[in-house]
C-alpha cells in the first residue's frame, strides 16, 4: 500500500461558465520514506496541489488517501511548509512555534514544549529574535519561523509548497541540508513543490513536472540516481546529476514550446538557470 496516493484526482473551481478545471487526472504514489519533488509552471496548481494532499481542499473527482484513508481534513501528522509563512501578528517567534507544538503533543510538560520550541528556533537560526512579532522580522526570517514551526510538530510527512523561495542562497542551502537532516534522522516522508530543478535534483529521490494548466496533470518521473548524503560542492561534476537536469529541462522547454503553439498565455517556466551550488 502506498503510504500517500492520489487517484484520477481532478479540481475545479468556480461553477457554471465560470468553472476551470486546475488539475486534471492527477494519479501519484509515494512510499514511506522517499523524498518525491514536484517541478512546476507558475500558476499551473502547485498550491491547489498541496492542499489537497493536505486536506484543506477536497478534490472534484478522485481520491486522496494518506496510509489507506481518505483525506478529508487537515491533521498535523501531514505538517505543510506554506510558502506565504502564515504567521499569528500578535505572537512572537516562540509562541507561534509554541502554539503549534502545543496542538501536536497536547500531553506534553511545559519545559518539554519550551525545549522544543528552544531547539527548533535553534536550527532556523532564529534564536536572537525568540521575542519578536511577524512584522519586526524580514521575509526570509519569517519564513524560517514557518520552517521550524513546521518541523516542531515532527510530522510523518513533511508537505513543501516552495517553503524556501524567498530566501537568499546561504539560508536557502542550510535549511535544504536541515529539512534532509530530520527527513532521514526521524524517517519521514516528504513532497516539494518548488520551481527549482537544482533544488529537487539535490533533495529529492524522484521528480515529477506538474504540466501547466488548464488542465494541468503530473509528466513523466525522473529519477534521481545520486547516492546520499549529496554534496553540493561535489553535484556540479557529477556525470548523473548533469545527465538528469539536462532531461528533465529538456522536458521542460519542450512544454514551453509546446504551449506557446497553442496559447498566447506566457508560461512561466521553473527556475533553469545555471547553478553553482553554495556549499
Ligand atoms: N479558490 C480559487 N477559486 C478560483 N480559482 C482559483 C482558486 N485558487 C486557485 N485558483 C486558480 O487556479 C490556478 C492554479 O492556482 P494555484 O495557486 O494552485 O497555482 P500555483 O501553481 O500554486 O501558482 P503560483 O506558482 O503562482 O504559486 C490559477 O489559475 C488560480 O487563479
Amino acid at each position: 500500500m502506498a503510504y500517500l496516493e492520489l487517484k484520477n484526482v481532478c479540481k475545479t473551481y468556480g461553477q457554471g461558465l465560470n468553472t476551470t478545471e486546475v488539475l486534471s487526472d492527477i494519479n501519484l504514489s509515494i512510499e514511506e520514506g522517499e523524498f518525491v519533488a514536484i517541478v512546476g509552471f507558475t500558476g499551473s496548481g502547485k498550491t491547489t496541489l498541496v492542499n489537497l494532499v493536505n486536506g484543506l481542499l477536497q478534490p472534484t473527482s478522485g481520491e486522496v488517501l494518506f496510509k489507506g484513508e481518505l483525506v478529508k481534513d487537515t491533521s498535523h501528522e501531514r505538517g505543510v511548509i506554506f510558502q506565504n509563512y502564515s504567521l499569528l501578528p500578535w505572537l512572537t517567534v516562540g509562541q507561534n512555534v509554541a502554539m503549534a507544538v502545543k496542538e501536536a503533543f497536547p500531553k506534553e510538560n511545559k519545559a518539554v514544549i519550551q525545549k522544543r520550541v528552544a531547539d527548533y528556533v535553534e536550527m532556523v537560526s532564529l534564536t536572537p529574535a525568540m521575542n519578536k512579532r511577524p512584522k519586526e522580522l524580514s521575509g526570509g526570517m519569517r519564513q524560517r519561523v514557518a520552517v521550524a514551526r513546521a518541523l516542531a510538530m515532527n510530522p510523518e510527512m513533511i508537505i513543501m509548497d516552495e517553503p524556501l523561495g524567498a530566501l537568499d542562497a546561504l539560508t536557502r542551502g542550510n535549511l535544504q541540508d536541515e529539512i534532509l537532516n530530520i527527513w532521514t534522522k526521524d524517517k519521514r516522508t516528504a513532497l516539494l513543490i518548488t520551481n527549482d530543478v537544482d533544488e529537487g535534483i539535490y533533495m529529492a529521490d524522484r521528480i515529477i513536472p506538474l504540466r501547466p494548466g488548464p488542465k494541468a496533470t503530473l509528466g513523466p518521473e525522473f529519477k534521481i540516481d545520486i547516492d546520499r548524503p549529496r554534496d553540493k560542492t561535489e553535484l556540479n561534476d557529477n556525470a548523473e546529476y548533469k545527465k538528469t537536469r539536462n532531461a528533465i529541462i529538456a522536458y521542460l522547454m519542450g512544454i514551453g514550446e509546446e504551449r506557446k503553439a497553442v496559447s498566447k498565455l506566457n508560461y512561466e517556466l521553473p527556475d533553469l538557470s545555471p547553478k553553482s551550488f553554495v556549499a
